[in-house]
């Protein structure tokens, strides 16, 4: 049990010499240290800590420009030690690979291959050549760095669809009401993604109006549909990783920030030989309609 203690005040005074001390490179345990030695509680001065270190940082953020910080979607429980296997109420995913700056975890089996086969063949009908969204109008357009063809489904369009976005927002634990409905692409040889961020550029002019609907995105799947021979693999170069594309595998990333700061550049290399198909389903804030 622990004991009541009068509370200790965090003055105007600490709150800038703990600023102090962080700009002129003081690390944690030391400004902890000299605290206790001047006889402060260690839990209350590692509140006093993070919560005087929060609220200079949040200024610097804003002084700085970059967009505010909001919740993501996060697959793994905060519990220690990684869990290999995930399970979900109607499939048992595995955990590959998982990084945390940026945080990009790999799944295993996501999608069995029959589910994979279908959905190839019920976009097969209506792929045409990639569009991106453009940032200064908001309209669509083709995008000379996407080489690949696509397609959009409606979210929830047909039986499949729904199973595959309930299984993300379990997987996810983020409202399939907040997912857009499910990009297909396929890439032929030579075709290739190149790096891109996913959220929608804040300083471009169209921004507010995508915004409107459903807000940000802040989470991005890209499900691996076929295994091409050689090529294809999504990068994220500010990491030095790229993720092979392996039929029914996949490859989750979130940003708390549409910035930079994000290290979520990505995109898919070239396809050496063979096909690439890959559906891609991004998370929004909020609800998407
Ligand atoms: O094809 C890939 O590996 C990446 C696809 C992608 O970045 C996207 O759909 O936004
Ligand atoms: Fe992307």
């Amino acid at each position: 049990m622990s004991e009541v203690q009068p509370a200790q005040p965090v003055t105007p005074e600490l709150r800038a010499w703990i600023i102090e001390q962080a700009r002129a490179g003081a690390q944690p345990e030391a400004v902890l240290a000299s605290m206790k030695a001047s006889g402060w509680r260690e839990d209350v001065a590692i509140a006093a800590l993070e919560d005087t270190l929060r609220g200079f940082l949040d200024e610097r953020a804003k002084a700085a420009q970059l967009p505010p910080q909001v919740p993501v979607p996060e697959p793994l429980p905060a519990t220690d030690g990684m869990p290999t296997t995930l399970r979900l109420p109607d499939r048992e995913v595995r955990v590959l690979m998982a990084m945390r700056n940026p945080r990009v975890i790999v799944f295993g089996g996501l999608l069995s291959h029959q589910e994979c086969d279908d959905l190839m063949a019920l976009a097969a009908k209506r792929l045409t050549r990639s569009e991106t969204v453009q940032t200064d109008t908001g309209a669509s357009e083709v995008n000379s760095a996407r080489t690949s063809q696509g397609m959009f489904f409606d979210r929830g369009e047909n039986a499949l669809c729904q199973r595959i976005e309930e299984r993300i927002a379990a997987l996810t634990q983020w409202p399939v009401e907040n997912g857009e409905g499910l990009q297909v692409l396929k890439y032929l040889p030579g075709a290739e993604y190149k790096p891109h961020y996913d959220y929608f550029d804040p300083a471009q002019p169209g921004t507010p109006t995508i915004l409107k609907r459903g807000g940000q995105r802040v989470g991005t799947i890209v499900m691996y549909l076929n295994d091409p021979e050689v090529g294809g693999g999504t990068t994220f170069p500010d990491v030095g990783l790229e993720v092979a594309p392996v039929k029914g595998n996949a490859v989750f990333f979130s940003y708390d920030r549409a910035h930079p700061v994000s290290k979520t550049l990505h995109g898919g290399a070239p396809v050496v030989a063979g096909e690439k198909w890959v559906a891609t389903k991004w998370l929004r804030e909020g609800v998407f309609r």
